[in-house]
């Protein structure tokens, strides 16, 4: 603790408000201060402090994280001599601010990345039919480009089948401020998924409207802060969901991801071809599951065929008149599979394996895009520019 101020002063109220302001809420990751969360500070003159911190909610699960983070700020400061920190809980009232002022100007039910203006990436992932690798891949490429410095959000949008906190390794609940919903992270990415609303692994039954409806409850009223990319896992085929998806952030690009078979080329063709009816932009096509590299030999053995990323890729660009690019081939890898498993991305755990250098390339086009084209709206953006 810093005690030997040269007078022996006590410390002044804006250096203490100062050392608050470098505390981040540990789930909304904005300073306390900006969020109304310091109710009182009181100085003795003898250099003991007493810090009041409203929490949002009473249970709060960050209670002690905020505590302890409070406490080591205001130590820091020159001539505190102790510090007490109390918790007390917002009323209805300072959440309904906070949840507005976390909103940023944006209204209830809207969703900010469809909001002309908005500087966030939407990628849909996409995939014809099941199995083919599409939440692996969408998994991998979000944590290669936070670790890449991006911020990232995942909306697992495949309700029935919802595996992506899984294999992020994201097993932290969602909290609610208000009818704010404050998405739990892992390895840098935050995520949301219905599977975090329903117990143990209790299947979802829902039909469409309800389907939209929690896709745009994801969308709208989940606090996801300012992000750079924000990926949406759908579900397999051109079900309500993709629909869904189209009308609420007719912005996303789609990423297609097939296997090197032909019949799943085609039926990913078709998911793709959907698009381009709801005029949604293709982004590119992933191939997954492209060979399996030998362990005995230097030998590619094509497990499931070979030229379905080509063939999907020509036949998009075909539907829609646009160069439809084929942004990489990613090899079948137990390592790949294993980190699915275990919650540890390959991309993170094994980044130079073959399959996790394939997603991290294909991660650096998309992030790259970002990066090069911030501050340009969606809307203008060349398409297919890599
Ligand atoms: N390149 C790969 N190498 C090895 N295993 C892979 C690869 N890609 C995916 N897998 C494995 O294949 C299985 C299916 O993958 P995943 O769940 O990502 O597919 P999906 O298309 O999202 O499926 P669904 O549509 O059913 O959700 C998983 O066990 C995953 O670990």
């Amino acid at each position: 603790m810093a005690t030997d101020t040269p007078s022996g002063a006590a410390p002044s109220e804006d250096a203490i408000r100062e050392a608050l302001a470098t505390v981040n809420d540990p789930e909304i990751h904005r300073p306390i201060t900006e969020l109304g969360m310091v109710k009182s500070v009181d100085i003795a003159a003898d250099g003991a402090v007493a810090v009041v911190v409203y929490l949002t909610v009473s249970g709060c699960p960050m209670r002690e994280t905020i505590t302890r983070t409070v406490r080591e700020a205001v130590e820091q400061v020159e001539g505190v001599t102790s510090v007490a920190v109390e918790l007390d809980v917002m009323s209805d009232e300072q959440r309904k601010e906070l949840a507005s002022s976390l909103r940023g100007g944006t209204a209830e039910r809207e969703v900010p990345f469809a909001q002309p203006g908005s500087l966030t990436r939407v990628y849909a992932v996409a995939s014809g039919k099941g199995g083919v690798g599409k939440s692996s891949v969408t998994v991998n490429l979000a944590a290669a480009m936070a670790a890449d410095g991006l911020k990232v959000g995942v909306v697992d949008a495949d309700i029935y089948g919802h595996s992506v906190p899984r294999m992020l390794g994201a097993d932290g609940k969602p909290t609610q401020v208000e009818n704010m919903i404050m998405p739990p992270s892992a390895n840098g990415v935050k995520v949301i998924s219905i599977g975090m609303f329903t117990p143990g692994n209790a299947p979802v039954v829902w039909r469409g409207p309800m389907l939209h409806r929690a896709l745009q409850q994801f969308l709208a009223d989940v606090y996801w802060g300012d992000l750079d990319v924000l990926l949406l896992d759908l579900p397999p085929g051109t079900g309500d969901i993709a629909i869904s998806v189209a009308q609420l952030v007719p912005n996303a690009e789609i990423l297609v991801v097939t296997t090197p078979q032909q019949a799943a080329a085609e039926v990913a063709e078709r998911a793709g071809s959907i698009a381009v009816q709801t005029h949604q932009k293709i982004v590119g096509v992933v191939e997954n599951m492209s060979g399996l590299p030998c362990p005995h030999c230097d030998e590619m053995v094509d497990v499931f065929g070979t030229g379905g990323g080509e063939r999907v890729a020509e036949g998009l660009t075909r539907t829609t008149g646009a160069q439809v690019p084929v942004l990489g081939a990613i090899p079948i890898d137990v390592r790949l599979r294993e980190g699915g498993d275990e919650g540890k991305p390959v991309v993170l755990t094994d980044p130079d394996s073959p399959a996790g250098a394939a997603i991290r390339s294909i991660a650096g086009k998309l992030g790259g895009r970002q990066r090069g084209l911030s501050g340009m709206s969606l809307g203008i953006t060349p398409r297919n520019k890599f």
